[in-house]
């Protein structure tokens, strides 16, 4: 058996790098060995100053690809609510001015669409997802989640803006969604197995 080849997945946040893994292993692709951030030395990442998901997904692969000579897999993604132009957007890590303070983000947003009518609160999960090879070639791929913004938290799964959204087609949240069916219809879902050909080509 040749030497699988490593795939390191670039997150910081726990949660969705579990995701992240879930969707890959899941993909099931032979001969690839995913590797953490917390396996390879750590290095200085560049600050996620794309305008687009795009670009930000390929500023996080293009580090861990230059700086560990793997092939590296990463995630930029977000909440694009209709009623406020699309934002958060690429800001909703850091939506309330703390990164990654899901609580205080998803407070704020809730305050933001109080005024806002239920025929109004349309919204769409954004995933781009970015890998990056150790000579330089890039693949990025999109997924996209629609539904609305509810008035209230529902449901303990998931991270983020997930208690509050509620997908199209769906009486529950997506903090009430088993990773399972998470996994199957959310943006990062769609986006990953996207990119699951390119990851396959690796070997
Ligand atoms: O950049 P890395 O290290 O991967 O981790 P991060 O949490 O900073 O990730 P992003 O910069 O891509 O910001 C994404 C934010 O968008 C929100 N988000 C993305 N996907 C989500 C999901 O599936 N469910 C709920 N919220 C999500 C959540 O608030 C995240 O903090
Ligand atoms: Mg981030």
């Amino acid at each position: 058996m040749p030497e699988p080849v490593r795939l390191l997945v670039a997150s910081r946040n726990p949660k969705k790098l579990a995701e992240l893994r879930r969707v890959l292993d899941a993909a099931a692709v032979e001969g690839i060995e995913l590797v953490g951030l917390d396996e390879v030395p750590e290095y200085p990442e560049t600050p996620e100053t794309g305008a687009t998901f795009e670009e930000n997904a390929l500023i996080k692969a293009r580090d861990g690809a230059a700086t560990t000579g793997l092939a590296c897999v990463a995630d930029d993604s977000g909440i694009a609510v209709d009623a406020l132009n699309g934002m958060p957007g690429v800001l909703s890590a850091r939506w309330s001015g703390r990164h990654g303070d899901d609580e205080a983000n998803t407070s704020l947003l809730l305050a933001q669409l109080g005024d806002v009518p239920d025929e109004r609160r349309g919204a769409g999960f954004v995933s781009a997802c970015a890998l990056v090879l150790p000579d330089g070639t890039e693949t990025v791929t999109r997924g996209e989640w629609r539904g609305v913004v509810a008035r209230e938290r529902a449901g303990g799964g998931g991270f983020g803006y997930d208690p509050v959204f509620v997908p199209e087609g769906s009486d529950r949240s997506a903090a009430e969604l088993s990773p399972q069916e998470k996994d199957a219809a959310s943006h990062r879902g769609i986006a990953l197995r996207a990119l699951v050909p390119a990851i396959a080509a690796l070997r």
